[in-house]
């Protein structure tokens, strides 16, 4: 094997507190109205659409998304609410069944998982805890904390990001406040 045939290792520093990369491409900016049919308050979604806010963003490194690959991004989502609901991803299933490691860095998230069968799990994310998201698990993570909610995600180049069905059936739970902290109704 010659060097020309290999990809040069990869570096990047990672600020775990603030999600910041470096060096990074920004690859997910997604605003209320990317989203606004997710969340179930029509009323809330009415009153925060003229503002429009950034619910989440991500930033990844300089990975091919190829076979064999390990894509990783810092997902930061922000603080806030549309009505009862907390500020969230969109979720999705990945084309190729394939599983996705999550690392919570800084602030109070959960991840939703579903199946396609309708088996629902959730698991807390805050910093330190690594959560697997086994192949087959539909996922969506949520910010319950009042900061910025930040996780680091890993998954094969090659899984590739399926909306449409979070996008019809949605979710069969909901990550609600419920006084200072949330319920899962
Ligand atoms: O793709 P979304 O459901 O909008 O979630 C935003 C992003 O969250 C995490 O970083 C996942 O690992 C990404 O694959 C995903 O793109
Ligand atoms: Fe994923």
């Amino acid at each position: 094997m010659t060097l020309e045939n290999l990809q040069l290792p990869l570096a990047t520093m990672l600020d775990l507190a603030s999600g910041d990369m470096d060096p990074y491409a920004l690859v997910v900016e997604r605003r209320l109205s990317h989203m606004a049919e997710a969340y179930h308050d029509r009323a809330a979604v009415t009153a925060a659409a003229g503002e429009d806010p950034v619910i989440y963003r991500a930033y990844e490194a300089d990975v091919p998304h190829e076979a064999s690959q390990l894509v990783y991004r810092m997902t930061i989502i922000e603080p806030g609410r549309i009505g009862d609901e907390f500020y969230m991803t969109k979720g999705h299933h990945h084309v190729v069944d394939s599983g996705e490691f999550y690392l919570g860095t800084a602030g109070t998230g959960a991840v939703v998982m579903q199946t396609r069968s309708g088996e629902v799990r959730v698991e807390e994310m805050p910093p330190g805890r690594a959560v697997y998201v086994p192949p087959g698990w539909a996922h969506r993570s949520v910010n319950v904390g009042t900061e910025p909610f930040v996780f680091l995600a890993v998954f094969f180049g090659n899984a590739g990001h399926d909306y449409a069905s979070i996008e019809r059936d949605g979710f069969a739970v909901r990550v609600l406040a419920d006084g200072d902290g949330y319920r899962v109704g």
